[in-house]
């Protein structure tokens, strides 16, 4: 397996802050990471250098085959799916979702081509239908709630069909029954062996979806732990990357922590 994102001892500083301490990464390809950690561990900040989005202070960051910092980042950059809140922000309210999805190919590709017009539109109500929402290919954006909104993102980072997939909290905002709904759809993504090597970041390990087969946890800009899910994740790791003791469990795939009293 050829490793999609490789990072070697990535340093990022912002003033005298350590947003990222000597982080060293590989992501082969095939697999599905979910990377944990608390508020301002670092998990955005690792996700925008995954993006080619951000140049590290120090270290050496591999992404698709390409070393960055000696490659276009413009033609790097569309080989990348990304879903995150900086990336909703700049959607328009007002684009109907079926063009919002189909466009992600047209601002990749830089073309509007009556020949493919048919088969990228097929293509996103496909990929509409994928995630649950295709009842919606005709809404405008800004009448969906968050959740919808998630789903659709996750279509338009998967329309230029991606050879790594970035999602940034999917889950940000979402109720429970969005959430579960949420975590069945990525779980079928990953599943699915067409789908490109995908990064997850979360704070949550219930929204671990099955299917997931790496976690890398962070903490305070470190890598607490790293490796497959099943040998990584334990109640020690997680209480040291959460910094309070937790127990977890893992029950059909499904894993929920929750703080750990001391009884009397
Ligand atoms: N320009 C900056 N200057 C100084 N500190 C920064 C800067 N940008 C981010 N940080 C800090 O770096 C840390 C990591 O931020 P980052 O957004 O990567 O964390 P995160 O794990 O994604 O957090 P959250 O879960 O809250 O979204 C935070 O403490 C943040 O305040």
């Amino acid at each position: 397996m050829s490793a999609v994102l490789e990072l070697a001892d990535v340093t990022v500083r912002r003033g005298q802050a350590t947003l990222l301490d000597r982080v060293t990464w590989v992501v082969k390809d095939g697999e599905r990471w979910v990377v944990l950690g608390p508020n301002g561990a670092g998990k955005t900040t690792l996700l925008q250098v995954a993006a080619a989005q951000l140049y590290p202070t120090s270290g050496a960051v591999g992404i698709l085959g390409e070393l960055l910092g000696t490659i276009d980042v413009f033609e790097l950059r569309p080989r990348i799916g990304v879903s995150s809140a900086a990336v909703a922000e700049r959607i328009p309210r007002g684009e109907t979702v079926r063009d919002l999805v189909v466009s992600a190919s047209y601002a990749v590709l830089g073309r509007w081509n009556e020949e493919y017009d048919d088969l990228d539109h097929a293509r996103a109500d496909g990929l509409l239908r994928e995630v649950g929402v295709a009842h919606l290919a005709d809404r405008t954006f800004g009448t969906l709630s968050e959740g919808e909104r998630k789903r659709v993102q996750i279509a338009r980072a998967l329309m230029t069909d991606p050879e790594l997939l970035l999602l940034d909290e999917p889950g940000g905002g979402l109720d429970l029954g969005g959430r579960e709904d949420l975590v069945s759809t990525l779980s079928v993504l990953a599943y699915d062996p067409a789908s490109p090597a995908t990064v997850l970041v979360s704070h949550h390990v219930e929204e671990i979806p099955p299917g997931f087969t790496h976690v890398l946890m962070l903490r305070d800009g470190r890598v607490v732990a790293a490796g497959p899910i099943e040998e990584t994740m334990d109640a020690s790791v997680l209480s040291a990357t959460f910094g309070m003791p937790l127990s977890l469990e893992h029950v059909d795939g499904r894993y929920a922590a929750r703080r750990r009293h001391r009884h009397r």
